[in-house]
């Protein structure tokens, strides 16, 4: 459960009656989730998600989430409304956090993904794409690749978190570093699309959330993301050709990518599945002992970057 902070219920009443979607129900902390304290709010009026702002999130950078969703959804993209209060404020405090009330959105998110839904979360990514590409605003990623090596150091030992760890983790920051891409087709991101951040009905994608690390980067290490999170085996060791062909198929269909992104889709993926190792070996040694979290487990990340790391991995891309 990723709770970090506690909400006390006056604060709560105070906080809500701000806003014209009537008195609280109740107010229960969300099992799923390790970023921030979210909340399942039921008022009088109906459901909604109370997010309260942790650790990675900087305050300063929630306008940007609030304008970057409305975009979206001015161009019919699944996400969910940042609620205003009756000032017309999205954003507010409380207990000594940054929170929002954000619009319920139904849907499921889905454990093991069948090809279909890999095909229509391939095709949501892409329509997403195509609206984030007229967004005006712009935000440096802070969980970019330029940022890897600082979060390896911040971490301490990687050998504690995983034996032989922090040599690999050296060669391959090496390797990256040395090769990634200058020029590839850029705008704002989504950066996390994992299975959990995106709710489905069947194969109806009626959900994209979780957006605190949209950023500014290349459109196909998003989809490279997405790929290293949807088609593996949990343990992180098997890429089912099902799914990935599905996801780059419903990709395909809302974006042609040029052909220096299909030949750099091997090595964003290194990065994308490095990216995600170092946050969760991180977490695995900080996350304070007394938050409601389930830590995510490093390793099925370091098997996908060792499967990406093959010299047989473009094949991982085909359409
Ligand atoms: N707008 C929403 N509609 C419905 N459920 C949501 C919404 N936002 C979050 N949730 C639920 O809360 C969980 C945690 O939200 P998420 O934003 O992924 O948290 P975190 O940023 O802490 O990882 C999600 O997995 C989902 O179950
Ligand atoms: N998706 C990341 C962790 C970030 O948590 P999220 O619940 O905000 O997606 C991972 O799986 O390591």
């Amino acid at each position: 459960m990723a709770v970090y902070t506690h909400v006390d219920p006056d604060d709560l009443a105070a906080l809500v009656a701000r806003y014209a979607i009537g008195t609280v129900v109740s107010c229960k902390g969300i099992a799923e989730g390790v970023e921030n304290s979210n909340f399942l709010l039921e008022t009088t009026d109906g459901r909604f998600i109370l997010t309260l702002y942790e650790k990675r999130v900087q305050a300063g950078d929630l306008p940007f989430f609030v304008d970057l969703l409305g975009h979206l959804a001015d161009h019919g993209c699944p996400v969910p409304a940042m609620i205003r209060d009756r000032d017309g404020e999205a954003i507010q405090r409380i207990s000594g956090r940054a929170a929002c009330i954000i619009q319920f959105l139904p849907g499921i998110s889905p454990s093991h993904p069948m090809p279909s839904q890999c095909e229509a979360v391939g095709a949501a990514l892409g329509a997403m794409h195509r609206a984030a590409a007229s967004f005006p605003g712009g935000r440096e990623n802070s969980m970019g690749h330029r940022h890897w090596r600082a979060i390896a150091e911040a971490t301490g030992d990687l050998d504690a978190v995983i034996s032989g760890l922090q040599d690999l983790v050296d060669a391959e920051l090496a390797f990256l570093d040395a090769h990634w891409p200058g020029d590839l087709p850029a705008h704002v991101i989504h950066a996390d699309l994992f299975p959990d951040n995106v709710l489905m009905l069947g194969d109806r994608v009626t959900g994209l959330i979780d957006f605190y690390f949209a950023a500014s980067d290349f459109r196909a290490y998003d989809l490279a993301v997405t790929h290293a999170s949807w088609t593996f085996s949990d343990d992180g060791r098997h890429c089912d050709p099902a799914r990935a062909q599905a996801l780059m198929r419903g990709y395909a269909r809302e974006i042609a990518l040029t052909d220096a992104e299909v030949a750099a889709l091997p090595l964003l993926a290194r990065g994308a599945a490095l990216r995600f190792l170092l946050t969760r070996a991180h977490d695995w040694v900080h996350t304070p002992a007394d938050a409601l979290v389930t830590r995510k487990d490093p390793a099925p990340l370091l098997a996908r970057l060792r499967r990406y790391q093959a010299h047989d991995a473009a094949a991982l891309f085909a359409v």
